[in-house]
């Protein structure tokens, strides 16, 4: 466990129930570093295998399919789904930018050993 684990401290002045309130967000928040990094650790490796397969980084077809999953759940669980898919797209960008970047890799590593596709 990283110290960066535990919540923050809260002064010791602030009402109980807001403390606890803080406490519940940064338990959240560290899940959801912890989460993000499981999820481009996991698109490192689609990255890799699409570069290989000369695939595209991107595929926007799946990525509508992922938008109008999403945009239920959010729905569903009472979170704004313009939010929702704003956040989404936000995190694929960014998968789509290391995916350039892979490909790029793979194509020059490729054109080191000689090797044709
Ligand atoms: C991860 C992939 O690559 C891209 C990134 C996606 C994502 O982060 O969910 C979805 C589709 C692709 O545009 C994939 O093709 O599955």
């Amino acid at each position: 466990m990283s110290p960066h684990d535990r919540p923050l401290r809260e002064p010791a002045d602030i009402p109980a129930e807001l403390a606890q309130a803080r406490r519940t967000i940064d338990n959240i928040d560290a899940a959801l570093v912890h989460l993000l990094a499981e999820r481009f650790a996991c698109t490192k490796r689609v990255g890799v295998l699409k570069a290989e397969k000369n695939l595209p980084p991107a595929d926007p077809e799946r990525e509508a399919r992922q938008i109008t999953r999403l945009r239920g759940l959010a729905d569903d669980s009472g979170l704004d789904p313009v939010f929702a898919e704003k956040f989404l797209r936000f995190i694929v960008d960014e998968v789509i930018r290391h995916h350039e970047a892979i490909a790029v890799e793979v194509r020059g590593d490729e054109a080191n050993s000689g090797e044709t596709k």
